[in-house]
């Protein structure tokens, strides 16, 4: 029987280093012969990176903006994710619903039922296989982003948005521990991949086991 993919997320607030580490974890896989497919939210399809350049710069109602990033990822599901991980191909997304929790519900204060709502109608039976969390304080993400580019819109929010982001993270790793690992992102990037190496070590087990 062929075998079923497995589905990554990467999360943390913005500057937490996760896409540093996407390139090194898929590269890691491929060289053990697993076909990986890179996505991102909101992105990952032709029409969720045209939603994406709204998402990120316009201003626009805290609702309208949960959906919109509801609406890329129904597609990117069936576009992208899906297909995939029936192809048994591993698909690791820079983001993906817990995102929605920790930025719209977390940082804009949008009632979590009603992304619990949006999250049952997009994908009730689909969740990562692994979520790695890269948390970091704020002063320290806050500072590597200043370091290197110009800053969208979520970037530009301010301390308690982020307060509110990060600790919503964490409150769905400590809810759902069988799919969350924390990675302490302050460290210095060799030392977080060696974490990494033991995840991608575990995993690979895991596969041999099935
Ligand atoms: N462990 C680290 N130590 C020092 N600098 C780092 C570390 N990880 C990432 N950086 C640097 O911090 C900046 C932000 O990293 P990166 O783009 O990976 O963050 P991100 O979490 O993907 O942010 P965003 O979600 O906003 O895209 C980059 O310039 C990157 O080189
Ligand atoms: C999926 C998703 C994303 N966001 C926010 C989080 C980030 O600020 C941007 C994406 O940019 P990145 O640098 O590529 O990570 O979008 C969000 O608010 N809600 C979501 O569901």
């Amino acid at each position: 029987m062929q075998k079923a993919g497995k589905f990554i997320t990467f999360e943390g607030i913005d500057g937490a280093g996760k896409s540093t580490h996407i390139a090194y974890v898929a590269q890691a896989l491929q060289q053990r012969g697993i076909t990986v497919i890179s996505s991102r939210e909101p992105g990952g399809t032709p029409l969720g990176e045209s939603l994406r350049q709204i998402l990120l710069q316009e201003k626009m109602h805290l609702e309208t903006e949960a959906l919109l990033m509801f609406a890329v990822r129904r597609e990117h599901i069936a576009q992208v994710i899906e297909p995939a991980l029936q192809r048994g191909d591993w698909v690791i997304s820079d983001r993906f619903s817990d995102a929605s929790f920790a930025y719209q519900g977390g940082g804009r204060k949008l009632p979590l039922a009603k992304l619990e709502a949006l999250e049952q109608w997009v994908h009730p039976h689909l969740q990562p296989d692994l979520t790695l969390l890269f948390d970091v304080p704020l002063a320290v993400a806050r500072e590597r982003l200043d370091a290197t580019r110009t800053l969208d819109k979520f970037e530009q929010e301010q301390t308690d948005f982020f307060a509110g982001t990060r600790a919503e993270y964490l409150r769905r790793a400590a809810q759902f521990p069988q799919r969350f690992r924390i990675i302490d992102s302050s460290r210095a990037i060799p030392e977080i991949r060696k974490d990494l190496d033991g995840l991608i070590a575990e995993l690979l087990v895991g596969e041999q086991d099935e």
